[in-house]
């Protein structure tokens, strides 16, 4: 990187600190002894940073700009072959948070998001909405967010390179097109797990005005104001992230909207809750018809707790299979675990599950899972997903895991993502054998081989990742899985948490 775009990333990232604390120029200036016109040069990287001035933004701002040893990808150093015990409580969902933060910002009001995952994800976009005026701050010693959209949005100040690094910018669209009659959004990005569609999105949004037309890296959107469906909307995939988009879209348009072949998933079904709770009337939570009663405004100071994350609950139960130990998995959302625990229990995974409570969003059903080490055969047919209430497609990888735990051969078929199912040959690097048959099918010859460490590159796929991880748990000795940034995108604490159960897992960096 040169000299000047450190200093501009600097710059920046003090601009979006001085806005969090709701400071001017010429207040940080008079904090600091300096001039507005400095601190001007400042924000826009034109200005060289003595250290010591460094030193003196970052203590008035409360924020770190630099900090030393914490440069370069993270990596994992993990001692494996010992037995896991204990409880572990599963964190709230990355896929329910980064649907609302998109839903915060059709709300003029405060919105608090109690609980939400401290991830990767979620960071990206905070960045991006800082650097779009969103004032965005966690509560003190808590990890909940408080969100405060300003009057109007500035997108030409859109921090392009955090958008860039997720998917969820394409759930702007939504929202958006409430408040501009032309705006433009960096093309989504995220784990790459090959082409995912837009058009979907696009489609579903046209009834409500939108014309999108993608041009260098860019969507650009027109909105004809006013427009409304005349008819059902009928989403063409049954996706989760077109189904909150549609959401959003018809959450702020007076009148009645039909989804149809809307996603029932869990992230859904969160955001459902959310709206309702900003006066959007809603029926039909849970199945594939949403009808969606939208208001003309939304003004209101509104807190909302996520529910758990099923698939890090599904990551857990994967972890006591493949190291064959007992631990409790507490707060699992077991209404979005159904069809995994029942293929689970077919091929002989024995475990104990308490009776059921709620989740602090009211709604979903969660419960206390122990797992028992067990032996396990392979399932009598292949194991594919299916969108909410099938087997979920982000649970599909952990399978794979399992499969190489039991006795037979099972086929894994991951007919959703382009490359996912390639990324899970890589734990033949981990002593697995695994068959790649097509590029969405994979054969599993299970118990065979024992568990081996490795070095291994962390694929650039969150599950898939999470998986290797797993298996190098198993493996007896040292393996090391480098930079783990996927990883971190969607679990909270991974490391440290395994370790409050025995495991030994080292994070490390490149000088
Ligand atoms: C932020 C978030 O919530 N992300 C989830 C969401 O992403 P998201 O909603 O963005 O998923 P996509 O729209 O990219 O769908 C994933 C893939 O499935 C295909 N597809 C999907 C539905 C369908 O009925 N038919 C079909 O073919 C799409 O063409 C695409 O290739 O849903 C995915 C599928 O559950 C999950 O893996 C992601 O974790
Ligand atoms: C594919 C995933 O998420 P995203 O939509 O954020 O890429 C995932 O959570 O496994």
């Amino acid at each position: 990187m040169t000299e000047s775009s450190y200093l501009t990333r600097i710059g920046t990232l003090i601009r979006d600190a001085r806005r969090h604390q709701g400071l001017t120029q010429s207040e940080l200036a008079d904090k600091l002894g300096t001039s507005q016109s400095a601190v001007a040069r400042i924000e826009q990287g034109r200005q060289n940073l003595s250290l010591e001035m460094l030193a003196r933004v970052g203590e008035t701002l409360g924020s770190e700009f630099v900090s030393l040893g914490h440069s370069g990808p993270q990596h994992l150093r993990i001692v494996g072959g010992a037995k896991l015990s204990g409880s572990i409580p599963v964190k709230t969902s990355k896929n329910a948070a980064v649907g609302l933060l998109c839903a915060a910002l059709l709300n003029k009001g405060r919105t608090t998001l109690r609980n939400l995952a401290r991830i990767e994800e979620v960071n990206r976009i905070i960045e991006v909405l800082t650097s779009m005026g969103v004032k965005v701050r966690w509560l003190e010693g808590t990890s909940d967010l408080e969100i405060i959209p300003p009057a109007t949005l500035d997108l030409g100040a859109i921090d392009v390179a955090a958008a860039r690094r997720t998917r969820t910018v394409i759930m702007f669209l939504g929202p958006l097109l409430h408040q501009f009659d032309e705006f433009s959004l960096p093309y989504a990005g995220g784990c790459d797990l090959g082409t995912r569609t837009v058009e979907p999105h696009l489609t579903a949004l046209q009834s409500f005005g939108l014309d999108v037309t993608a041009t260098h890296g860019f969507y650009e959107a027109k909105v004809d104001k006013g427009t409304r469906p005349e008819k059902a909307i009928v989403l063409t995939e049954r996706g989760d992230t077109v189904t909150e988009n549609a959401l959003f879209a018809a959450a702020l348009s007076p009148g009645t909207t039909i989804i149809r072949n809307a996603s029932s998933n869990y992230m859904v079904q969160d955001v459902c809750f959310f709206l309702e709770k900003l006066g959007v009337e809603i029926q039909g939570i849970g199945t594939t018809t949403l009808t969606v009663t939208g208001r003309e405004s939304i003004d209101v100071d509104v807190d909302y707790s996520p529910s758990e994350d099923p698939i890090e609950a599904m990551s857990l139960i994967a972890a006591a299979v493949v190291t064959e130990s007992s631990i409790t998995i507490e707060r699992a959302p077991i209404e979005f675990l159904e069809i995994e625990l029942a293929t689970l229990e077919g091929m002989g995974l024995q475990y104990d599950m308490s009776d059921e409570y709620l989740a602090k969003n009211g709604h979903t059903r969660l419960a206390d899972i122990t797992i028992l080490p067990s032996k396990l055969t392979a399932p009598i047919d292949k194991i594919a997903p299916m969108p909410f209430p099938g087997l979920n497609i982000d649970n599909l990888p952990f399978f794979a895991l399992i499969a190489a735990c039991a006795e037979g051969t099972t086929m894994i078929h991951d007919w959703v993502y382009e490359n996912r199912a390639i990324y899970l040959t890589e734990l033949t690097k981990v002593g697995a054998t695994v068959q790649l048959l097509d590029p969405h099918r994979v054969m599993i010859t299970g118990k065979t081989p024992k568990w081996r460490p490795a070095e291994v590159m962390c694929p650039p796929a969150l599950r898939p990742g999470v998986v290797v991880l797993l298996a190098m748990l198993a493996a007896n000795g040292t393996s090391v899985l480098r930079n783990v940034y996927v990883i971190n995108r969607g679990y909270e604490d991974l490391a440290e948490r395994l370790n409050a159960l025995g495991a030994t897992i080292e994070i490390f960096r490149d000088i």
